[in-house]
C-alpha cells in the first residue's frame, strides 16, 4: 500500500474487499463507468460513505461522471495487493482453526496459510493439507522461514494476548483475531477482531428492531 493509505480508517479498509468484489461484477457485466449511487444500490451502503471512503485515495472519480470501472479495478487490485501472494500463519488448530486449514483461500484470493501452530502438534511438526503445524513453543524458531505477513488467531481467549504479543514481536503486521477478548497490539500492527456472538447479537437486535418498526 502507498503512504496515503496509512491514515485510512479501519471501517474503510474493511470495506475495500467488498468494493473490489462489486467493481469486478460491474466490469464483468461490461459496464465502463459507475456512480456512487449505483454502487450504493448494489452494495447497500449509503453513497456518502462510498464517496468518503474513495476520497481517502485521492481523485478516483470526476464530479458528474462517476467512476471509471477499469481505473477502479486496477486501483483496488493494486491496493489490495491481489497480484502479490500473502502468507498467513494460523495460530490455534482446534474446531475453528481446522476449518480454516481446510478452506482453500487461495482459490479466490492470493492469500494462503503456509504454517500453523498448536500444542497438539508432534515434536518435529505435523502436516495437514500440505501445511506444517508446529508447537507454539517453536513459534520464534520457525515463523521466520515462512515470510508471514499476517496471522489468524483461533486460540482460547486465555492464550490470545500472549500469542498476539509474540506474533507482533516477530514482525507480523496484521492479526485476525477470533477469540472473544479485547487485545492490545503495538503501533504498526493492524488488529481485526471477529466476535461471532457480538455479530449475532447485533443481527438479532436489528431483526427485532425491524419487526417493531413494521
Ligand atoms: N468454534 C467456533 O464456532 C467459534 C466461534 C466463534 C469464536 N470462537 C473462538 O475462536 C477460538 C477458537 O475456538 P475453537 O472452537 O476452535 O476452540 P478449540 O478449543 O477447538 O481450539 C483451540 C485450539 O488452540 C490451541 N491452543 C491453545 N493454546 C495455544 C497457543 N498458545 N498457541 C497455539 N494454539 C493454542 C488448542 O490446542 C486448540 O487446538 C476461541 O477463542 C473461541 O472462543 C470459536
Amino acid at each position: 500500500m502507498d503512504e496515503k493509505t496509512h491514515k485510512v480508517p479501519q471501517a474503510t479498509s474493511k470495506r475495500l474487499p467488498l468494493y473490489y468484489r462489486f467493481i469486478q461484477k460491474f466490469a464483468n457485466s461490461g459496464k465502463e463507468r459507475v456512480s456512487s449511487q449505483e454502487l450504493s444500490e448494489a452494495m447497500k451502503i449509503d453513497p456518502a460513505t462510498i464517496r468518503r471512503d474513495f476520497s481517502y485515495f485521492g481523485a478516483l472519480g470526476k464530479k458528474g461522471y462517476g467512476y471509471d470501472v477499469r481505473t477502479l479495478l486496477q486501483f483496488f487490485r493494486k491496493t489490495l495487493d491481489q497480484d502479490e501472494a500473502t502468507n498467513v500463519a494460523l495460530v490455534g488448530v482446534g474446531s475453528l482453526g481446522n476449518a480454516f486449514l481446510k478452506y482453500n483461500f487461495h482459490k479466490n484470493h492470493n492469500t494462503r496459510i503456509v504454517v500453523a501452530f498448536d500444542p497438539n502438534a508432534a515434536d518435529g511438526g505435523t502436516v495437514v493439507n500440505d501445511i506444517p503445524i508446529f508447537r507454539p513453543d517453536q513459534l520464534e524458531e520457525r515463523l521466520g522461514e515462512y515470510s508471514v505477513e499476517m496471522a489468524i488467531l483461533t486460540v482460547p481467549s486465555r492464550a490470545a494476548q500472549e500469542m498476539a504479543d509474540r506474533l507482533a514481536a516477530l514482525g507480523v503486521k496484521g492479526i485476525l483475531n477470533f477469540a472473544p477478548v479485547r487485545l492490545n497490539v503495538p503501533e504498526g500492527v493492524r488488529l481485526h477482531s471477529i466476535d461471532l456472538s457480538v455479530e449475532m447479537q447485533a443481527l438479532i437486535y436489528a431483526i427485532r428492531n425491524d419487526e417493531k418498526s413494521t
